[in-house]
């Protein structure tokens, strides 16, 4: 599950494009927010339209480090909420190219390369990365023309709940996408081995399911609505009702999905049992995935230039700083089931962590040992931050369900 503002692989989660595209992409969908208050609308989400962000210009005039700076008119004021003006046309030239920002080739991107089934959603870092996420995910929950599913519409409908609703659905969806297409390959290694007249049998293909399903079965373990915790906003005396709810939302979703990927041979995977399952594995075994943004290096380098170099560079900088305001540079967020690093226990005093945090430039899970770590001894990584006091702690944790009782929780046990 990505943030919508980080422009990053779909399949590697590494960041893409450039600073540039990175940078006016953000402002843009800063912008579209601002203009649907101030009917300025920028179109559709692959190019902003020329006038929307703007006035004065006089800071960036000179601009030797633009290759183009035609195009910067003034359009009509108010259209940032904070009163922070880019000149007309700016972000645009960010995002197509045309304008190059000091010293940003100190941070190359790997170039963009477009979901190869036509959807305009997924980008890649490589070819590589776009074959493989077709091949394992991407081609049955393309909205492309070159899609798989059974049904398009259908698929959008499907998208729209998601989005709408609870975007762990997507998750699942694409759990049960690799699960269908792993099968698939299964079947055709098999019916190649065996001769395509005596391996068709239905028992032949609830095996290849099984094998097919057997990465995702060790999160296997409650359904959903009954593992999920209570919101602090529902009563407890609501609990049932709460968790009837949560089962029926899991069901209009599976229905939407079903209709835009059903397989008959993978009929046992659309249940809603299976699909109860499947979202509470998310539910009890995530792990938080974070990809640090290139841009605060960006930033950060600029802000580090000697005297004369700053100065100049910020002529450019500043103004787009301030227009991005505090969040000027957003790490990508999302949530991941790795079948290994997903079942480790929690420990206040773990002897691992999970991820590099700030230096992640990828999606990769990486376990990290904080000490030596003995054979047989259970590695452990935090599940919230370690440094809170004891009570914080158990608080947090009670969210998933258990009351720590590692050495340090012992130790400060009141
Ligand atoms: C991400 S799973 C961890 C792996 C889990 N043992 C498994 O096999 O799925 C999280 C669940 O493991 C259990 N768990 C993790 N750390 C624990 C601990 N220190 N004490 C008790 N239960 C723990 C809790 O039930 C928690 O909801």
């Amino acid at each position: 599950m990505l943030q919508m503002d980080c422009l990053v692989c779909s399949f590697c989660f590494r960041f893409i494009g450039s600073i540039e595209l990175q940078i006016g992409r953000r402002l843009y969908l800063q912008s579209l927010g601002d203009s649907a208050n101030d009917k300025c609308h920028m179109g559709s989400s692959s190019h902003a339209s020329e006038d929307c962000y703007n006035t004065d210009s006089s800071d960036m005039e000179d601009g030797s480090y633009m290759k183009n700076h035609e195009d910067y008119g003034n359009c009509a004021p108010g259209s940032s909420k904070d009163n922070i003006s880019l000149p007309k046309g700016f972000i645009e030239s960010l995002m197509n190219g045309e304008l190059e920002l000091p010293f940003s080739d100190k941070f190359p991107l790997p170039s963009t390369i477009p979901c190869p089934g036509g959807c305009g959603e997924a980008y890649y870092c490589s070819k590589s990365c776009a074959e493989a996420d077709w091949e394992l995910f991407h081609s049955l929950l393309c909205t492309g023309e070159r899609s798989k599913a059974l049904s398009r519409a259908a698929l959008l409908k499907f998208i729209e709940h998601a989005n709408g609703t609870n975007d762990i659905f997507l998750l699942a969806a694409k759990v049960i996408c690799s699960i269908i297409l792993r099968y698939r390959k299964l079947k055709a290694a098999h019916l190649e081995e065996q001769g395509k007249t005596n391996a068709n049998s239905k028992s032949s293909n609830l095996s290849l399911l099984l094998e097919a399903w057997k990465p995702i079965s060790i999160g296997y373990k409650r359904r959903w609505w009954d593992c999920i915790a209570l919101p602090d906003d529902v009563d407890s005396s609501d609990e049932a009702s709460f968790r009837m709810k949560i089962r029926e939302l899991a069901f209009t979703s599976l229905q939407l999905l079903k209709a835009a990927i059903f397989d008959s041979e993978c009929e046992p995977l659309f249940s809603l049992e299976i699909y109860g399952h499947i979202i509470g594995m998310f539910e009890l075994n995530n792990l938080d995935l974070v990809v640090a943004s290139p841009v605060e290096d960006y930033f950060l380098y600029i802000d580090d230039l000697l005297h004369g170099e700053k100065k100049e560079a910020e002529k450019i900088t500043r103004p787009i700083l301030d227009a991005l305001g505090d969040d000027y540079s957003i790490c990508c967020q999302g949530t991941a089931f790795f079948p290994l690093q997903s079942c480790m226990n929690h420990s206040c005093c773990p002897n691992a962590k999970a991820f590099k945090r700030e230096e992640d430039r990828d999606g990769q899970a990486v376990i990290i040992a904080q000490r030596p770590i003995c054979k047989g001894e259970e590695v452990t990584i935090s599940y919230i931050d370690e440094d809170l006091p004891y009570g914080e702690r158990q608080t947090l944790l009670a969210d998933y369900g258990f009351r720590c009782s590692c050495p340090k929780c012992l130790e400060e046990e009141p």
